[in-house]
């Protein structure tokens, strides 16, 4: 049975079960449930704390895990990601009182608070600068405030936490973070049917909410400017219509792009534009 790691809580936890969900899988009912088995899939589904996933995987206990790439390099663990999720964006970065400073090469002799101290005391390592830094749980945005530290490395998402604290970001970012499947480093060998598999119905999710399918008419002789704006995966299908003289094109397209598309084939003489969801898919 695969053994695989899930966040219990916090930001990774909710859209986590629903892409796991949305792959098919079995989730638990309640927040309370910590294991899960998902016997018609093979799937044992342990929910964890998101800092504690890559640990798990590293030393074998357990297959993979989903969790943020912040935290997979945070924890140190021997592990390694294998497929991003798109979910759980973010950047991490440094924040303060405006005026305190404009990159990490001011920050020697500051103090920094921070959730992540294994990123930040590595980037300050990396950048040559001697700055302490402070371990805090979470609310990080109050520890200027509060004058545990002058400085502070934390999450930002739409910037909402650090403007409503009066701080500003300063630097470039330390990194950018999204939620990952991590797996043990080395266990490439050992990757089986089960762990390819998973990743293919993840896969098959990320590709069901990226793309839409698109159908529409065309002249023949506009075939071929059509499908330049449609070349679709791999190629578009092109069939016959019993109107002479017209055939009829379908493609996947990304869903960011379908109303642009939809007007430019329209312009290039196109009709019966259409696009469809895609519930599920295997490339
Ligand atoms: N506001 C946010 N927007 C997007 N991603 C976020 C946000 N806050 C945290 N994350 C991401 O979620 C992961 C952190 O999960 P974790 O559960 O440890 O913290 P949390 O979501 O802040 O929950 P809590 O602090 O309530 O326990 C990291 O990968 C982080 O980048
Ligand atoms: O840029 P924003 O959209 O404001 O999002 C970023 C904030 O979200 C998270 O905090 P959370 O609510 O999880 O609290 P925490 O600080 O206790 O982790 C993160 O730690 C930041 O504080
Ligand atoms: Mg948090």
């Amino acid at each position: 049975m695969l053994r695989i790691a899930v966040p219990n809580k916090g930001s990774l936890s909710v859209p986590a079960a629903e892409m796991l969900h949305e792959a098919g899988y079995r989730q638990r009912k309640e927040s309370k449930e910590l294991v899960m088995v998902d016997a018609d899939n093979g799937v044992e589904f342990f929910y964890l704390r998101p800092r504690d996933i890559a640990i798990y995987v590293s030393n074998g206990r357990l297959d993979i895990g989903i969790t943020g790439r912040d935290l997979l390099l945070d924890s140190g663990a021997n592990a390694e990601e294998i497929l991003e999720l798109g979910f759980a964006r973010s950047t991490f970065r440094f924040a303060a009182k405006p005026g305190t400073a404009t990159g990490v090469q001011d920050l020697g002799g500051m103090t920094v608070a921070t959730s992540y101290e294994g990123v930040v005391e590595k980037y300050l390592a990396d950048h040559g600068v001697d700055a302490a830094v402070v371990h805090l749980d979470g609310a990080v945005e109050t520890a200027i405030q509060l004058g545990v530290a002058q400085v502070i490395a934390d999450v930002v998402e739409t910037g909402t936490s650090m403007r409503n604290a009066g701080l500003e970001t300063f630097g470039e970012p330390i990194m950018r973070s999204e939620a990952v499947v991590v797996r043990r480093v080395g266990a490439d060998g050992e990757v089986d049917v089960k762990v390819r598999q998973f990743l293919r119905r993840l896969q098959g999710v990320l590709v069901a909410r990226r793309y839409v399918m698109m159908d529409y008419d065309i002249r023949v002789e506009q075939v071929e400017r059509a499908v330049a704006l449609t070349p679709g995966l791999e190629s578009p299908t092109v069939s016959p219509l019993h109107h002479e003289g017209w055939v009829a094109v379908r493609a996947m397209v990304p869903t960011a792009e379908a109303q642009r598309i939809m007007d430019e084939l329209y312009d290039l003489g196109a009709r019966a534009i259409l696009t469809t969801g895609i519930h599920a898919a295997r490339l």
